[in-house]
């Protein structure tokens, strides 16, 4: 991997949530793919704006790996960004204010903060892997987009022998050991934004759709509501166009989906690049089987920098101090790496 990365060569390294089988996928040669729609084999990485292709890695070589063990990191002294708390609360206030218009019902809300940071990708990605078990964990490289790694707790969607998994994802709390979180009806609310859009979009084209129970997630130091979403696809599904449904959901972009999309290109003051967009594995293992995860938990890695991004979704209820502290506590995943 180091070789690969120090010949400036694109790379691919992720672990599943759960498992202990780490995946590489190297391209031998710097040419920019990108998949048409998604029957190409190989790991793919799309920005948020869906405006140009997902970027695909090729396969040229795989390598399959037991992660090995090694024990999660102690956590030091952190030190939090506090600059531009004023612009991240005004920015709030907009979208509050945006949403009682009627204009909008929700919408994800982020910034970008830059640390100094000289640790290697290859250390980075070790101590992704020790200290998230439960999340997906990557490490991505190709010359002409950058690099990025990231542990992120969401689905974007499965697929394999035709049938279809996803998650409705939502809603934060900070991790309280030996205690539930007790939800009020502001996060419950927002998590069900999420289902019934997925619902929306899925119900008509997947057979024995099921949104299951709400449950109380814990993803490092946080809790969310999730939801496992189900179904199976007709034997002529139009991969793509599935994928394009739930891309983006309102746990990322908002309600509506268009509509919030402008608000955050125009408010945000900042290009969210890959950061909500997606990635994962296409017809890598055999044809057909797709495991894609949203971009979230994640940094960009450059020359002494890394840009860790965050957001939050805001309703009608959200309070910009608290909105403030949530993606604070949100950065803490990436922070603790650094
Ligand atoms: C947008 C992020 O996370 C998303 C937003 C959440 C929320 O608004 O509570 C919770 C989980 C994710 O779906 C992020 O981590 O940057």
């Amino acid at each position: 991997m180091d070789t690969h990365l120090k010949r400036k060569l694109p790379i691919a390294v992720f672990r599943k949530p759960k498992e202990s089988q780490l995946t590489a996928v190297f391209q031998f040669g710097e040419d920019l793919f990108r998949t048409a729609d998604f029957q190409e084999k190989g790991f793919v990485f799309a920005p948020f704006h869906s405006e140009e292709n997902a970027v695909l890695i090729k396969p040229d070589e795989l390598h399959k790996v037991q992660v090995p063990s090694i024990l999660p990191t102690q956590k030091g002294e952190l030190k939090i960004n506090d600059i531009d708390k004023e612009v991240h609360i005004n920015l709030v206030k907009k979208g509050i204010e945006e949403i009682s218009t009627g204009n909008l019902k929700k919408v994800i809300l982020s910034r970008r903060v830059d640390y100094s940071s000289s640790k290697k990708p290859v250390e980075v990605l070790q101590k992704l892997l020790a200290n998230y078990p439960n999340a997906y964990c990557y490490l991505f490289y190709h010359p002409k987009v950058g690099m990025w790694c990231g542990a992120t707790p969401e689905t974007l969607v499965h697929i394999k022998n035709g049938n279809l998994s996803t998650m409705s994802l939502a809603a934060t709390l900070p991790y309280t050991a030996n205690t539930k979180p007790e939800w009020g009806p502001k996060e419950i609310e927002e998590q069900k934004m999420v289902s019934d859009y997925i619902r929306e979009k899925l119900e008509h084209t997947v057979a024995n759709f099921e949104i299951g129970k709400t449950e109380s997630v814990r993803a490092g130091n946080l809790w969310h509501l999730k939801s496992e979403v189900k179904g199976n696809l007709p034997a002529n599904a139009d991969i793509k166009k599935i994928i394009m449904a739930l891309h983006p959901t309102p746990a990322v972009c908002g309600i509506p989906t268009q509509k919030a999309k402008e608000f955050i290109k125009k408010n945000e003051g900042y290009d969210r690049s890959f950061y909500t967009g997606f990635l994962g594995e296409i017809n890598l293992n055999s044809p057909g089987e797709i495991s894609l995860f949203v971009n979230l938990r994640c940094m960009e890695l450059s020359e002494g920098t890394a840009s860790i991004y965050v957001g939050g979704g805001i309703t009608a209820e959200s309070n910009p101090e608290s909105e403030w502290i949530e993606i604070q506590n949100k950065s803490l995943t990436m922070l603790n790496i650094l």
